[in-house]
C-alpha cells in the first residue's frame, strides 16, 4: 500500500518504520522542517525519536497534500490538533486510522467522531495499545487493537499491517479502543504521583485497579464494550504506562508527586503528555455522563495547581463504598 502518516513525532515515526518494514510506501507529513530534513537526509528523527536508525524508504514532507495521495492515512498528531490537521487534509475518501490518544476539548468528542465529521466519506479505524514508540521502532514484539466498525474491514487491515513483531488484533469496537487509550494517560499521571510521593507499591496497584474501574464506568457510559476495555488498548496500555518512567505521562505525575508544579513541568517541553490535556476534558465529559471518576479528578486538580498532599488526603478520605457499586 501507499501509506500517508500525519505527524512526525515519536509515534508517527515509529509507525512509519513499521509500515516501511512491511514493504509499504510511506509518505510522512511532519510540521517541523528540521524533522523533514533529518528523516530524508540522515534517516533519523533526533528531535522526537533519538537513537533509532530509520528505513531509507520513509520519505517525509511538510506538504499535507502529498500525504493525502495515498491508499490509507494514519493520524498521529496530538489529539487536540487532530481536527485542524484533518480539516486541512484534502478529502479523498481513503480509510483513516487514528493512532492518537485523547478526547477533544470543548466538544468532548472522541477522535473517531471528529474524523467522521471532517472526512464523512472515509472509513474510520483506531489503532491503539501498549506501544512505547522506541520499542516499536526497534522492532521489539508489540500487540495492538485495530478497531473498525466493519469487523471484516478491521480483519483485512490487521492482516495488511501485521509483521511478525507487530500484531494487530482486530475488533469492531472503535469507541472502546479509543476510550482505553485516552483514559489510561490520565491514570498513568496518577501512578506517577504515587511513585513521586513515595506512597508505595500497594497504593500503585490499588490505583491501577480503581482507575480501571473508572475507565470501565466511563467507557460503558459512552458505548464501549467491557471486553475491549480489558484488552490491549485498555488494561494492557494502562499496565504499561502505570509502571514505567518511559511513559511521559507517568514521568509528569512523578514530578507532581514530588511537589513540583504542572506549569513548571510542562514548560518548554516539545513532547506531548496527552493525559495533561485529557484530564480536565475527561472530568467534564464524565460529569456530563453522571460517571464518578475520583482518580481522574484528583489528577485534574493537581494539574490545575492543587497541593499534592491535600489532593492525596482528599482521595483517601472518600467515604468507604462497595467495590462494584
Ligand atoms: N510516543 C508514544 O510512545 C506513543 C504516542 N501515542 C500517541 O500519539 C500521539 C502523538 O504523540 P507522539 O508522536 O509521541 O508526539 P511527540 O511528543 O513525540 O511529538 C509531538 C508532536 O506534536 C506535533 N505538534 C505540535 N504542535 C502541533 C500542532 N499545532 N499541530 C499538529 N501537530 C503538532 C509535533 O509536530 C510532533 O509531531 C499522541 O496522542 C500520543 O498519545 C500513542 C502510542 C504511543
Ligand atoms: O501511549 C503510550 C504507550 O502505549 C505512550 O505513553 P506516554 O505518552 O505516557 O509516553
Amino acid at each position: 500500500m501507499n501509506i500517508g502518516i500525519l505527524g512526525g513525532g515519536a509515534w508517527g515515526t515509529a509507525l512509519a518504520q513499521v509500515m516501511a518494514a512491511g514493504g509499504h510506501t510511506v509518505r510522512l507529513w511532519a510540521r517541523e522542517p528540521e524533522v523533514v530534513a533529518a528523516i530524508n537526509d540522515t534517516h533519523a528523527n533526533p528531535l522526537f525519536l533519538p537513537g533509532v536508525e530509520l528505513s531509507p524508504a520513509i520519505r517525509a514532507s511538510d506538504d499535507l497534500a502529498a500525504a493525502a495521495e495515498t491508499d490509507l492515512i494514519l493520524v498521529v498528531t496530538p489529539a487536540q490538533h487532530a481536527r485542524a490537521v484533518l480539516r486541512d487534509l484534502p478529502r479523498h475518501g481513503q480509510p483513516l486510522l487514528l493512532c492518537s490518544k485523547g478526547i477533544e476539548a470543548g466538544s468532548h468528542k472522541l477522535l473517531s467522531e471528529v474524523a467522521a465529521e471532517e472526512h464523512p466519506a472515509s472509513p474510520i479505524g483506531v489503532l491503539s495499545g501498549p506501544t512505547f514508540a522506541g520499542e516499536v521502532a526497534r522492532g521489539l514484539p508489540t500487540a495492538v487493537t485495530l478497531a473498525m466498525a466493519d469487523a471484516d474491514a478491521a480483519a483485512r487491515m490487521a492482516e495488511a499491517l501485521a509483521l511478525p513483531t507487530f500484531r494487530p488484533y482486530a475488533s469492531d469496537d472503535v469507541i472502546g479502543a479509543e476510550i482505553g487509550g485516552a483514559v489510561k494517560n490520565v491514570l498513568a499521571i496518577a501512578c506517577g504521583v504515587v511513585e513521586g510521593a513515595g506512597l508505595g507499591q500497594n497504593a500503585r496497584a490499588a490505583l491501577i485497579a480503581r482507575g480501571f474501574a473508572e475507565m470501565t464506568r466511563f467507557g460503558l457510559a459512552r458505548g464501549s464494550r467491557a471486553e475491549t476495555l480489558a484488552g490491549l488498548s485498555g488494561l494492557g496500555d494502562l499496565v504499561l504506562t502505570c509502571s514505567s518512567t518511559s511513559s511521559r505521562n507517568f514521568s509528569l505525575g512523578l514530578g507532581l508527586g514530588q511537589g513540583r508544579k504542572a506549569a513548571e513541568l510542562m514548560a518548554d517541553r516539545r513532547t506531548v503528555a496527552e493525559g495533561a490535556f485529557t484530564a480536565p476534558v475527561l472530568c467534564a465529559a464524565a460529569a456530563a455522563a453522571d460517571v464518578a471518576m475520583p482518580v481522574s479528578e484528583a489528577v485534574a486538580a493537581l494539574l490545575a495547581g492543587a497541593e499534592v498532599g491535600a489532593v492525596i488526603g482528599t482521595l483517601l478520605a472518600r467515604p468507604l463504598t462497595r467495590e462494584h457499586a
